[in-house]
């Protein structure tokens, strides 16, 4: 499954409805990006969408998730642990095979920090963390990616470098973004979140900024 079609999704905190009812189709080869403002509810969708599809989505969470004991090389494995047996995690977490080791070294690459491969995740930068998360999302490679706020932390070069490894490895993508100019850049639609509910739905060549900007 590379797309998907979801309806009745809602979330509630403490009794108060923060999403929904509200459905949403992806095709495989759209490129989504949920816009709106703080509190709109795209992380809480993020959520609920990967709640459905789970395996077969590559995900990059707001909070990243990474273990901060392990060097960055383990944090970019698990993107597969689910896919290897016990035996074979255990003894990666001693001595990595060397195909592991190149595969996970060529996406830092990628990603501007090769250096960084045997570095404790503790000690890095808050945009080389992000980095690794997304370096996870890739090592994964599953045919979706959800990926909430992925470039918030980075700097402009590397975010557009970032968008555009993404762009080109996933062809189906679900982003949560603040920046409405990389939004309509990267994503071919844009689903606009206010108050929970799907306010905006529109192809990103029938927009522009000042469109997406109604919505904050
Ligand atoms: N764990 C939680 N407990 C209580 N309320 C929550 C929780 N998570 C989210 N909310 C509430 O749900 C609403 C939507 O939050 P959500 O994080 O989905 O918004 P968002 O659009 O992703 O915001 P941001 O752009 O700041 O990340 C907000 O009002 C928030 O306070």
């Amino acid at each position: 499954m590379t797309g998907f079609d979801l309806s009745g999704l809602t979330a509630s905190f403490g009794g108060e409805r923060v999403i929904g009812p509200l459905s949403l189709r992806v095709q495989q080869g759209e490129k989504v990006a949920l816009v709106g403002k703080s509190g709109a509810g795209k992380s809480t969708l993020m959520r609920l969408i990967h709640e459905q599809v789970n395996r077969d989505a590559s995900l990059v969470p707001q909070e990243l998730g990474l273990v901060n004991a392990l060097p960055v090389f383990h944090n970019v494995f698990m993107g597969q642990l689910d896919r290897h047996r016990s035996w074979y995690n255990t003894v990666t977490l001693v001595r990595p095979f060397s195909r592991d080791r190149d595969g996970v070294r060529e996406l830092l690459k990628a990603l501007g920090m090769p250096e960084k491969l045997w570095i404790p995740t503790a000690s890095l930068s808050g945009g080389q963390r992000q980095r690794v998360a997304i370096a996870r999302a890739l090592y994964r490679n599953a045919p979706l990616l959800l990926a909430d706020e992925p470039i918030s932390a980075l700097d402009g070069p590397m975010a557009h470098q970032v968008m555009q490894l993404l762009k080109e490895h996933f062809s189906t993508s679900v982003f949560a973004l603040h920046d409405v100019d990389m939004a309509l850049a990267y994503c071919n639609r844009i689903v606009g979140i206010q108050d929970g509910q799907i306010a905006l739905d529109e192809p990103a060549e029938r927009l522009v900024a000042s469109d997406i900007m109604s919505l904050y």
